[in-house]
């Protein structure tokens, strides 16, 4: 089952429509003022206590003070956890003793990228293009991939069915090809589940 991850959530509407639509995991960019999608810690609870509970909170991090994150996760504000810096295989184990699931995203510029991405020793890895910048990479360098992977980088409602078809990610995760002017966009949101669920009949 192709899973769907839907990212950089920040208000409450967005709640709100991940409520009604149900993707199986819902990301917010945390404590990272270069995003505009960026929301501070002490705030968060206000959008996850929110979630249903079925969807997992996902805490997008770029080289955040573990502290930080460890008490995310012990209040229970989020579920998993995502590294989008540059974060250390002795990074990504402190996380993980938090208790929470980690996934760790890549940038894919070269085949050479691919070895830290398949010798991580987080729960999951991400291969995006950069960190919430709508852009593909070049989805040919994935040819020799032999780890299970979730897709990431630019996708939306026009280019994810051929991604699907192409690459056979475990997951994919989309934020900017979710959205209308910066804003998360429901029908968008609705057509990428949809054609996430229809590709894996
Ligand atoms: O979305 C952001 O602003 C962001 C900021 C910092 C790190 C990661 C960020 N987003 C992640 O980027 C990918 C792909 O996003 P897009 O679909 O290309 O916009 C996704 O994993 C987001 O979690």
């Amino acid at each position: 089952m192709i899973r769907i991850k839907i990212c950089g959530l920040r208000r409450l509407e967005d709640i709100a429509i991940a409520n009604r639509c149900h993707p199986n995991y819902a990301g917010f960019i945390v404590d990272f003022p270069k995003s505009f999608r960026s929301v501070e810690p002490a705030a968060l609870h206000t959008l996850t206590d929110r979630l249903d509970p079925a969807i997992p909170a996902v805490g997008v991090f770029v080289d955040e003070d573990p502290a930080v994150i460890e008490q995310l996760v012990r209040t229970n504000t989020i579920q998993m956890v995502q590294l989008h810096g540059h974060e250390t295989p002795a990074m990504i184990r402190t996380v993980q003793s938090f208790g929470a699931p980690v996934i760790k995203a890549f940038v894919i510029r070269s085949e050479a990228d691919l070895q830290p991405a398949i010798d991580s020793p987080a729960d999951a890895i991400l291969l995006d293009a950069g960190q919430g910048s709508g852009r593909t990479f070049d989805w040919s360098l994935l040819k020799q991939m032999d780890r299970p992977f979730i897709l990431a980088g630019g996708l939306n409602p026009d280019n994810l069915s051929e991604a699907i078809q192409t690459l056979r990610p475990a997951a994919v995760d989309i934020s900017s090809g979710a959205e209308t002017n910066q804003i998360k966009d429901e029908q968008k949101i609705k057509q990428c589940i949809a054609l996430c669920r229809k590709e894996q009949l």
